[in-house]
């Protein structure tokens, strides 16, 4: 069977939507994270670190995070020459993070495959960034395209390689699953809980929705990690999650 047709086997356990959160530490430090961490306590079990953290010792706090059960995902959104993607994956595969994202270029999600071959790291590609609408594509230089088709594209493409999963919105998440098959992650950041503000984010979805739309993993970080009490904002969206 080709790398194609055999996705990493979807972990996703239905029963505990605490496994389906992923929490976006956008902090700048590794201190702020830890306090947010503890704050949040058993709520929380999955937790981002992306180009904020990641920068400012976030490599480390990942591994101390994983020492105490927590599952890790690094969105560092790797996007370089194959052989420079394939290495760096191959770094990445040996940290114990579950999930690694890059952009949804056909020659970088090979790579990538390529880099983590033998690991248990799962690499999910990033298809049209939540921030972006179709004005925004049309401005990086794209013919116009809507934002949903292009992720669908991307979608397929990442199929082909052998992606195990999808970052898009979570208005696509339907759309992405019909192109993707039953086992592969649906990743979906832009998550608002209703009356939330959603700051730079354009395709915004709520916690209910993404999952009814079938997302396999919510990514929330400002709307936890800026709130008063981190811990009661994580469980709201829970239940929410759970209640879909
Ligand atoms: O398309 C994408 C890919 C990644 N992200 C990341 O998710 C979080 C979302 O943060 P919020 O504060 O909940 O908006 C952030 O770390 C992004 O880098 C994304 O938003 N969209």
């Amino acid at each position: 069977m080709s790398n194609a047709e055999s996705p990493s086997a979807n972990p996703v356990s239905k029963g505990d939507m605490r496994e389906r959160l992923i929490i976006g530490l956008d902090v700048p430090g590794v201190e702020e994270a830890r306090s947010i961490v503890t704050r949040i306590g058993d709520a929380g079990t999955f937790y981002k670190i992306g180009y904020q953290l990641a920068y400012a010792g976030g490599f480390e706090f990942a591994r101390e995070l994983i020492g105490q059960g927590k599952k890790i995902f690094l969105d560092l959104k790797l996007h370089d020459i194959g052989n420079t993607v394939e290495e760096g994956v191959r770094s990445v595969a040996r940290m114990g993070v579950t999930f690694l994202t890059v952009h949804a270029y056909p020659q970088t999600m090979r790579a990538a495959v390529a880099g983590k071959a033998g690991s248990d790291l799962r690499i999910l590609a990033v298809t049209v960034l939540t921030s972006y609408d179709d004005n925004d594509l049309i401005e990086a230089g794209y013919a116009p395209v809507p934002a949903a088709e292009l992720v669908s594209r991307r979608a397929g493409q990442a199929r082909d390689i052998g992606i195990d999963g999808i970052v898009c919105a979570a208005t696509e998440a339907r759309r992405v699953r019909g192109i993707v098959g039953p086992d592969r992650f649906i990743v979906t950041p832009g998550i608002r809980p209703a009356g939330s503000d959603a700051g730079d984010q354009k395709r915004v979805v709520t916690p209910g929705d993404a999952i009814r739309n079938g997302a396999t993993h919510l990514v929330v970080a400002r709307p936890i990690v800026k709130a008063a009490d981190p811990r009661a904002a994580t469980q709201a969206i829970v239940r929410e999650m759970s209640e879909a």
